[in-house]
């Protein structure tokens, strides 16, 4: 049996990742044409390599089919119910960092705090009939942080992009998305609220509890942690 690790194919956190195991002696590298999503792994017998999409890591490893990937924090919380009995952290990695927030109209002036936007929704339902909306496509993890911060008179609404335009577009009254420079808020007339922060986010290696681990396995693992520690 081998491990397999599952690594980004592409978008923001696939070189750094490759940067991360090369810094620590493993060369991940791809088995044949650059379309092919499967590799293998130099410097350590025993490890094989799968590429796939940073959002689909977590659910591999929750299933099982993944021993070992790499991705945003924020992806397993969201798409993995009760995480942490399904999968472990491995090593905090550094980079890819971006917090998720929730973020309302900056000529919201009264409104700088959960408590504020709590008692901003009651008002809001009042006065139009329907509750205030909330764009986002982290609708496990925003749900969990406003019912564990007492804010309760709002709906979700869908958003898998551009969510930050969905104010100015009138869809929704606030957002909860990623961000890291702020531009893109700033740039849509949205402010954080103050005690906004849902969580701050970081590429991270887990490790499957789901999967099936030979004596072989956990001794390959061994080896890899000794590695990356
Ligand atoms: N500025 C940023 N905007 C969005 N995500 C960011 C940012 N900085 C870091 N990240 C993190 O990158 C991860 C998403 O990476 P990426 O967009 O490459 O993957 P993805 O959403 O799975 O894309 P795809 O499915 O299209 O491959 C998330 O964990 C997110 O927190
Ligand atoms: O704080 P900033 O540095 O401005 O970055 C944040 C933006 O970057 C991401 O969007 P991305 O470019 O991944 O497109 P998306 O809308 O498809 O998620 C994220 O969803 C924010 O919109």
């Amino acid at each position: 049996m081998t491990i397999k690790l599952g690594v980004p194919s592409k978008g923001r956190l696939m070189e750094k990742t490759f940067d991360w195991f090369a810094a620590r002696g493993l060369t991940l590298r791809k088995s044949g044409q650059d379309r092919e999503y499967s590799g293998v792994v130099e410097g350590i017998d025993g490890v094989e390599l799968v590429l796939l999409s940073a959002g689909e890591i977590p659910r591999e490893l929750a299933a099982g089919r993944l021993h070992l990937g790499v991705t945003g924090s924020d992806l397993v919380r969201e798409k993995v119910a009760i995480w942490e009995q399904r999968l472990g952290e491995v090593a905090l990695m550094g980079f890819g960092g971006a917090d998720l927030i929730i973020a309302v109209p900056q000529f919201w002036v009264d409104v700088d705090t959960l408590d504020d936007l709590d008692a901003a929704a009651a008002a809001f339902r009042s006065r139009h009939g329907f509750r205030l909306r909330i764009a986002t496509k982290y609708h496990r993890l925003v749900r969990d942080f406003l019912r564990d911060n007492g804010v309760a008179d709002y709906q979700l609404v869908d958003s898998q992009g551009a969510t930050e335009g969905s104010v100015k577009n009138e869809t929704a009254e606030a957002i909860a998305d990623i961000t890291s420079t702020g531009e893109t808020l700033r740039a849509n007339g949205l402010k954080i609220l103050s005690d906004g922060l849902i969580h701050a986010s970081q590429a991270t290696l887990f490790k499957s509890r789901m999967a099936e681990w030979s004596d072989d396995d956990r001794a390959v693992m061994a080896r890899l942690e000794a590695m990356i520690d």
